[in-house]
């Protein structure tokens, strides 16, 4: 296991306010996660655990703190630059709402790519890759909407892995499926971080999952306590 963090971030705060309502979620939290490390976070509902998932992945923006991916603190970046680093080096997994129901398996892992300007043949291999290993092969022409709870997440799966992040985040990746089906993304995952070196986070309430994972680490009250 390699010790150098794919991602830092400290002194994290975020502060919903809704109309006279306001809600601390995070309140400077602070996580590191290695390379080729899987990293479990539990705890609460309401603690903390999505927000801080959006914060790491850049799709929330903290009113404090910071997050260093490979070294580059994105926090700060403009919108635009901070939506490439995204695209590049952070795949995320949310509950199964980052794939079109309307395109086909093969359309919706090339998306990312082809958004990052990426040369045909060079998408098409990589589709082809991830279909393969991901035991999808024979699904590349169906429309995402028809396929099974499963399918649709290693679809997922597929999807932020396409541009070889350096950081997976995945929310209750298993929170809908049986427990064979469950246990074969989490067979994916583990094979993520061992061939590809990927910094892994998982978020979760199910023992299960937390016990493959190398790490394990809790929230309470808006901080990552160990
Ligand atoms: N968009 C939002 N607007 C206002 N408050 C929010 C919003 N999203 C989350 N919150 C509040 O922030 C706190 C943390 O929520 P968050 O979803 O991060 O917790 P969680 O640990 O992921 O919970 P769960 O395990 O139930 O998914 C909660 O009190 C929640 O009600």
């Amino acid at each position: 296991m390699s010790t150098a963090a794919a991602v830092e971030a400290d002194g994290l705060y975020v502060i919903y306010r809704e109309r006279d309502l306001e809600t601390v979620a995070l309140r400077g939290a602070e996580i590191a996660l290695p390379e080729g490390t899987w990293t479990s976070l539990m705890g609460p509902s309401g603690s903390g655990k999505s927000t801080l998932v959006h914060v790491l992945g850049g799709l929330l923006e903290p009113s404090g703190g910071r997050v260093v991916i490979d070294g580059e603190d994105i926090t700060r970046l403009p919108p635009a630059e901070r939506a490439q680093r995204r695209r590049r080096r952070i795949g995320m997994v949310l509950q199964r709402d980052n794939l079109h129901p309307l395109l086909d398996v093969g359309d919706n892992i090339a998306l990312p790519l082809r958004l990052d300007g990426r040369p045909a043949p060079h998408i098409r291999s990589r589709v082809r890759e991830l279909l393969d290993s991901l035991g999808l092969s024979d699904r590349a022409r169906q429309p995402v909407g028809q396929l099974s709870g499963g399918e649709a997440q290693r679809v997922a799966i597929a999807v932020a892995l396409a541009a070889r992040p350096t950081v997976l985040l995945a929310d209750e990746i298993t929170g809908e499926l049986d427990a064979r089906t469950a246990t074969g993304v989490l067979d994916i995952l583990a094979r993520v971080r061992d061939d590809e070196g990927a910094a892994i986070l998982t978020v979760t309430h199910n023992p299960s999952v937390t016990e493959r994972a190398d790490l394990r680490l809790r929230m309470r009250d808006g901080i990552v306590i160990e």
